[in-house]
């Protein structure tokens, strides 16, 4: 089979997402957390920084509430304009990532592959992006594709501008452009906060006393599940 290339994915950038404050509050945050950052990992728990190359914090703490609010607020106005069938928002899953000198991401979509998760269907995502002032890294841009995309292609460059986020549907192919940072410093490294939104199962177990095959909203999962997604 063929697939056809041509259509880019929709998406949108919304600017000042947080106050200066709690912008300040999170690079802060951040800094005071480097020792709980952990190399990325692709599916499985697989860490291979020839794909992907950050560290990743997943527990977002006093943050975590601020995140979840504002993309559950904004999923209504996602849905539509990021042209996604309708659903019912269940969890948010986040992840902080610092991107340092050499950091990247090749071509991915953020949907799992194989027999899925426990954790249920990733429908949109989002990436909030903040650094240190004056900024002390270059790169980094997303590099949003089209569809059927192989690596090297073109595709849409969006800057990780500070207070920013980014959000499309979580098919839609995307990679991370090579950063460089030269002091290598933790603190002058490219931040995002990568939110995916799941779709809520709402299937209640079978009158025989089946279970559905997917977990319900909240349940714990563990890293390797929260760390599996698709590479291309
Ligand atoms: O940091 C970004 O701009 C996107 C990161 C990403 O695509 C991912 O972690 O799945
Ligand atoms: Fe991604």
């Amino acid at each position: 089979m063929t697939v056809s290339r041509g259509l880019m994915p929709p998406w949108l950038v919304r600017h000042d997402l947080l106050s200066p404050d709690e912008c300040r509050d999170l690079l802060d945050w951040a800094l005071d957390n480097e020792a709980h950052f952990k190399p990325a990992a692709l599916d499985k728990g697989l860490v291979d920084p020839a794909i992907r190359r950050s560290l990743s914090l997943r527990d977002l703490g006093p943050f975590s509430r601020l995140f979840e609010g504002h993309v559950r607020a904004m999923v209504p106005e996602l849905i539509d304009q990021l042209r996604v069938t309708s659903f019912v928002a269940g969890e948010i899953e986040l992840e902080l990532v610092a991107h340092n000198d050499g950091a990247h991401f090749a071509l991915h979509g953020d949907l799992y592959t194989g027999q899925g998760s426990a954790r249920g269907d990733r429908l949109l995502s989002a990436v909030y992006y903040f650094h240190r002032a004056p900024k002390a890294f270059s790169g980094g841009c997303l590099r949003l594709h089209r569809i059927g995309a192989v690596p090297g292609d073109m595709g849409v460059d969006i800057a990780p501008d500070q207070n920013s986020l980014v959000a499309f549907p979580s098919w839609a192919p995307h990679e991370v452009l090579t950063v460089r940072c030269p002091s290598g410093a933790f603190g002058d490294s490219r931040f995002a906060v990568n939110c995916w939104v799941y779709r809520a199962n709402l299937r209640q177990p079978s009158a025989d006393g089946d279970q559905p095959p997917v977990a319900h909203i909240g349940d714990e999962l563990d890293h390797v599940a929260a760390t599996d997604r698709r590479i291309d």
